[in-house]
């Protein structure tokens, strides 16, 4: 059955934090996102230029416009903005009954404020005790209690305290301000206290962090699930969405909460194309058993390159293409991690031109050059002899040295083929590159035929 959250919060108009990281992650987690804005701010990633906020009124009118029609299985607030607001918000709750979700949002990340300061006050008295959740960071944890947060202890006794003052059932103090190698949420819950905990991320992707945080957490109540599930599942989630963050604009980047449902979708994606194309390689066995090198052949295939981090986000063959009896064989199934060679060749090829995303080794050989030349192929050229010392020590350096070679050679362009003259004891080679595996095959039998 489908589930229904809704967010009563902000817009943003930079689509990072507010109902836009919302509605991102309630999709991302499964849930249908519903919204009942209250302000609208002209904001980036470095600044909030205005906000104008809607009447109390009109946010109450939206919240059971959507519970009159589909009902609402959970909620959570972010940007209220006024204590009128906070004070109809907390009323409609009430009558309505569904578990709610406080991020008790009062600056952004920029440092403009977001909620009026005697709107806090409001925030504590009237929507803290109807809240199921709150989930403070570190400054706002200490303007909720007047404590001074400045370790995990200290974090625990302000969860405990905005329990008992305040009645919110479960309270998750943030660890994101506080240092440590590891990002700590401490979580109070039923007398007792929890803790949940990420690697510190060292990113520049974070705003809407609080926002897609409290949204996933939201997201789970709607779900069903338990609030310490919710709440492990939510952390996971945002460590997904800080690492692959949003890389536009001049300040804080926009966290991104596709990621988790955009990295498995393209991890799938990859594997099915390379299977496809293994699949023209067998029957194609004969001919392309010509162009495997002595080193054997691999085919790999990088995800998305906004995801791309390693040679663990590249598909290929285990074990490599194979010339056996005068057939090519791929020795086993489209793998993540399978190649080391050809992987690294990608990943340096698709940071610099995203389209090149695919490529395949095969023997070098001058009549194939000459064929490629012919058929209008774009073509590199690399004496590797020239590589630097340093270069050469690096673990993984030549690969990348290779790319580079070769792309100052096209303008930054991937060419259909980099020939690796070789060095000594190593073979040299051609590197047949394209957008999938499968056009790197049409291309390396075009060359072959
Ligand atoms: C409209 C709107 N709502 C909320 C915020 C807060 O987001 P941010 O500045 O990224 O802070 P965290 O929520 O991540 O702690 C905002 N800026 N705008
Ligand atoms: C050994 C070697 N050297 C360059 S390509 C190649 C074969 C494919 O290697 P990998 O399976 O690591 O991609």
């Amino acid at each position: 059955m489908w589930r229904v959250a809704i967010t009563i919060a902000g817009l943003d108009s930079g689509g990072g934090a507010g109902i836009h990281a919302d509605v991102k992650t309630f999709a991302a987690m499964g849930v249908h996102g519903a919204t009942a804005l209250t302000c609208v701010t002209a904001q980036n990633t470095y600044e909030v230029r205005e906000v104008q906020c809607l009447s109390p009124a009109m946010v109450r009118a939206q919240i059971l416009a959507v519970w009159d029609d589909m009902g609402i299985d959970a909620g959570k607030t972010g940007m209220l903005g006024t204590g009128e607001i906070i004070e109809e918000v907390a009323a409609t709750v009430e009558k309505l009954g569904f578990p709610l979700v406080v991020d008790p949002v009062m600056v952004a990340k920029s440092g403009a404020p977001l909620i009026s300061d005697d709107a806090v006050d409001v925030l504590k008295k009237r929507l803290l005790p109807v809240a199921k959740v709150a989930t403070p960071n570190r400054p706002e944890a200490e303007r909720l209690t007047g404590m001074s947060i400045a370790s995990e202890r200290d974090a625990e006794r302000a969860a405990e305290y905005i329990h008992r003052e305040y009645g919110t059932e479960v309270v998750i103090v943030k660890g994101g301000h506080l240092p440590g190698g590891e990002a700590v949420d401490v979580v109070y819950y039923r007398g007792a206290v929890h803790k949940f905990s990420t690697p510190r991320l060292d990113s520049r992707a974070t705003h809407g962090t609080g926002c897609a945080y409290s949204a996933a957490i939201a997201a789970g109540l709607a779900k069903g699930l338990d609030p310490l599930e919710a709440v492990k599942t939510a952390k996971q989630f945002i460590y997904t969405a800080i690492k692959y963050g949003v890389a536009r604009g001049k300040g804080h980047w926009a966290v991104n909460p596709t990621a988790w449902v955009e990295i498995p979708a393209e991890r799938w994606r990859a594997v099915e194309e390379l299977e496809a194309a293994l699949k023209l390689v067998r029957r194609n066995a004969e001919r392309l058993a010509k162009a495997i090198p002595e080193v054997q052949s691999n085919l790999g295939y990088v995800i998305d390159p906004r995801y791309a981090r390693d040679t663990g986000d590249v598909a290929a063959v285990p074990g490599r293409i194979v010339n056996y009896m005068g057939e090519a064989r791929p020795s086993g199934p489209p793998t993540f991690g399978a190649s080391s060679h050809v992987a690294r060749k990608i990943l340096a090829l698709a940071s610099r031109d995203p389209r090149a995303r695919s490529a395949m080794n095969i023997r070098y050989d001058p009549e194939l050059v000459e064929r490629a030349k012919a058929l209008g192929f774009k073509i590199a050229v690399v004496d590797r002899r020239r590589e630097p010392e340093e270069v050469k020590k690096r673990e993984g350096g030549t690969m990348q040295w290779v790319v580079e070679e070769a792309l100052r050679q096209t303008g930054g362009v991937a060419p259909d083929l980099i020939v690796d003259l070789g060095d000594w004891g190593k073979e040299p080679q051609i590197t047949v590159v394209g957008k999938t595996p499968a056009e790197v095959v049409e291309k390396v039998l075009k060359i072959l035929s």
